[in-house]
């Protein structure tokens, strides 16, 4: 499968978002996509990702972004602004673009709540983001997905 695919991650909380860098890793080794055509991109946190995925997207190198962070309530409205602006940003990048973007950003309470959607097989968060652009892509070329 010759599909080019980045990778937008966070900084913030980077144990949660590397394990999910993995998930999205796995699901692209799995559909057949060679990891040289896999290209990592990291941002400060989920407020950034919408910027970096238009630039992505604009510049036209590659078939679907996958977007991963993860956004863990605190004490303030914060998360609420954080969580829904990176929410809103990526569905306006998506339709402006016409390009497949994972949402692979998790909006929790709490780690443990995190870490529940960053372990291991197909309940990681960032395997089934990176899965979900690889359907898309077979949906534009009119291939029927199971
Ligand atoms: N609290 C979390 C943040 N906050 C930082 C913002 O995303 C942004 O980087 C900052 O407001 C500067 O613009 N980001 C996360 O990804 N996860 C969090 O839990
Ligand atoms: C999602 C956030 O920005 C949050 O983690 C920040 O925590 P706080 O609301 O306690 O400042």
């Amino acid at each position: 499968m010759n599909t080019r695919i980045a990778i937008v991650a966070t900084r913030w909380n980077c144990e949660i978002v590397d394990a999910l860098i993995d998930g999205a890793r796995q699901a692209l080794s799995d559909w057949g996509v060679r990891g040289s055509n896999t290209r990592l991109y990291r941002v400060p946190g989920a407020f950034e990702v919408p910027l970096a995925c238009e630039r992505i997207a604009h510049g036209k190198h590659f078939d679907a972004v996958v977007a991963l962070g993860a956004v863990i309530r605190g004490e303030t409205p914060h998360f609420d602004f954080v969580a829904g602006e990176c929410a809103r940003g990526l569905q306006d990048v998506m339709l402006r673009y016409g390009i497949p973007l994972g949402f692979g950003v998790l909006t929790v309470d709490t780690v443990e709540q995190a870490t529940a959607r960053s372990g291991e097989g197909k309940d990681n968060k960032g395997y089934e983001s990176a899965q979900a652009v690889l359907e898309m892509i077979r949906f534009e070329w009119g291939l029927e997905t199971s």
